[in-house]
């Protein structure tokens, strides 16, 4: 079901010069909870990622993410299914009072170069709610059934 428009944050952004010819970031289907982000690389300057390699690769917007809101920059699977693309610092973190231009840091974990062209499909960016809190120190944690059990302490 698409989410009613009144019911939808606005999120305001600015296009670089850059980005001049880049489709607006865009859900592609009406569920679609990540808008997907487009290379603004020149058109004139193909992008290729040799395997191992990462890359910054600019998105052409600068967004105003609003205020008690975050956006994530996360991989697009098809991608990292078919080439081994993804974003090394997944989920990218934009924080509301960020005002540069957002970019994708892309890394070939494939084994064949993999060739970024303009307007082409990187990432999708996911705009969710955000929770600061107030920290107070204490000098016991209070207990619980787990305790300091982690990392496989239930078992398989
Ligand atoms: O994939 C990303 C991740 C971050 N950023 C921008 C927006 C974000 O608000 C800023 C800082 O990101 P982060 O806090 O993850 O990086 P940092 O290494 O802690 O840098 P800083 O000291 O600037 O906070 O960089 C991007 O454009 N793309
Ligand atoms: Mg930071």
């Amino acid at each position: 079901m698409t989410l009613a428009a009144q019911t939808r944050p606005t999120l305001s952004l600015v296009r670089l010069p850059h980005g001049a010819d880049i489709d607006l970031p865009s859900y592609e289907t009406a569920g679609a909870a990540g808008m997907d982000l487009r290379a603004a690389v020149a058109a004139d300057e193909t992008m290729v990622l040799s395997p191992g390699r990462r890359a910054l690769v600019p998105t052409g917007f600068i967004f105003e993410i609003p205020s008690g809101y975050e956006a994530q920059i996360r991989p697009r699977s098809g991608l990292a299914f078919k080439h081994g693309i993804t974003c090394l610092n997944t989920p990218g973190t934009i924080d509301s009072d960020y005002r540069g231009e957002v970019k994708v840091l892309l890394v070939n974990l494939g084994d064949e170069d993999f060739r970024i062209e303009r307007g082409m499909r990187i990432a999708q960016m996911v705009v969710a709610p955000v929770t600061q809190v107030t920290l107070t120190e204490a000098s016991l944690a209070g207990q619980t059934q787990r305790g300091t059990g982690g990392f496989g302490s239930t078992g398989v």
